[in-house]
């Protein structure tokens, strides 16, 4: 069998960039080529940078690149090249002086579209820590893995966690100081507010600023044209929500679940939320479904099973699927690349979940 672009890609994933992240989460990899010949594969690739400045700081690294892919079982010979994509930077380009955090301007009418957007997903829980986050950042990236134009919006406000999730921390540029433009991270477009704050700090808001950071986010960000918007919300019912629900035309909301009693009580109160403001639920999907133990293969139903299944079938909306709780997915999540990412047989629901969704023409 030859060498896939996927173990190319898994090999330059562990070249760590000094800024944090890595080759492939920083979205510096491109035109891969793998000529595969009778005395084994030439692996070609550009490593790309932003900009000079970060070329300067990657190109030391195009050993360790070249080294790890000559590792992979099967490669004869590797060639990179690395290259800056656009204009030096002017010298101390003004730090963005964007202020995330304001009052929300006065809004009329009903939910408006967002411009070069055509689909916007909101992903919901009732309960914390059942895993949205999980679900928005591997689904994001499994839809680009598909083709897809994604954006990942991390509208958790209070505890955001996708630059750790998508293995970013860069902050995001404001050259006018008025736009921001997005990070891109395993082929996803995306953007958090807790790429604007410091570590450890806080928000500490009031509701109509929360809801001012979140017009912020969703007008302020320089998208770009977008297939699909994923919006991974905080738990609960609360402002975000409910600002989100009624200013902008969502195509619909999933709501992740553990099979839990505890968890599917308040899935079914985010459930109502999201019929009462008439947000059309595109299905739900249980998460942490069954455990297999890495070590002996059993499978133990830790938080229960086909709880959301049958909650679904009761409302009468779609299930769309159950995802596993395993060690890979915690370890993949925590280390900034999505399993979604990687060859790993939890990426196999995920490719599943964002096919359906392809399907079905919701993204
Ligand atoms: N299927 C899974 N297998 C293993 N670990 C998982 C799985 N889903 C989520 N986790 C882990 O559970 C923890 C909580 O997940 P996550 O942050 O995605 O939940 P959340 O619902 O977004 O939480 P929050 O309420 O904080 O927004 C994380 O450490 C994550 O890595």
């Amino acid at each position: 069998m030859g060498v896939s672009q996927r173990e190319v890609m898994a090999a330059l994933a562990s070249v760590k960039l000094p800024e944090g992240g890595d080759l492939v989460s920083q979205d510096m990899i491109r035109a891969l080529s793998i000529d595969e010949s009778a005395g084994g594969a030439s692996v070609r690739f550009v490593i790309e940078a932003p900009t000079p400045e970060v070329a300067r700081i990657v190109a030391p690294l195009q050993p360790q690149a070249e080294a790890a892919v000559r590792a992979i079982a099967g490669v004869a010979s590797v060639q990179a090249v690395t290259t800056a994509h656009g204009p030096a930077a002017k010298p101390a380009a003004p730090a963005p002086s964007l202020k995330i955090g304001q009052h929300p301007t006065p809004h009329q009418g009903g939910p408006q579209k967002l411009a070069g957007i055509d689909r916007i997903i909101a992903i919901g829980s009732g309960k914390g820590g059942v895993g949205k986050s999980t679900v928005s950042s591997n689904l994001a990236v499994a839809l680009a893995r598909q083709g897809r134009r994604v954006g990942l919006l991390d509208a958790d406000i209070y505890g955001p966690s996708q630059p750790r999730m998508m293995g970013v921390n860069r902050r995001p540029g404001s050259p006018d100081g008025k736009i921001i433009e997005p990070l891109t991270a395993h082929g996803v477009t995306m953007m958090s507010l807790g790429l604007m704050l410091k570590d450890d700090e806080a928000v500490i808001w009031r509701g109509p600023m929360i809801m001012g950071a979140l017009q912020q986010l969703l007008t302020q960000v320089a998208w770009g044209q977008l297939d699909v918007l994923l919006i991974d919300l905080p738990p609960g019912t609360g402002d975000i929500q409910l600002t989100l629900c009624q200013r902008t035309q969502l195509t619909g909301a999933i709501v992740v679940s553990t099979p839990q009693d505890v968890a599917l009580l308040d899935a079914r109160k985010a459930l109502d939320m999201f019929l009462k403001l008439k947000t059309p639920v595109l299905g739900l999907i249980e998460n942490m479904s069954t455990f297999c133990c890495p070590n002996c293969g059993h499978e133990t139903q830790i938080f229960g099973h086909g709880g959301v299944r049958a909650d679904a079938e009761r409302l009468d909306l779609p299930f769309l699927g159950e995802l596993p709780l395993t060690l890979a997915v915690r370890q993949a999540g925590d280390s900034g690349t999505p399993i979604a990412a990687t060859d790993a047989p939890e990426a196999e629901a995920y490719a599943r979940l964002a096919h359906r969704l392809i399907a079905g023409g919701m993204a």
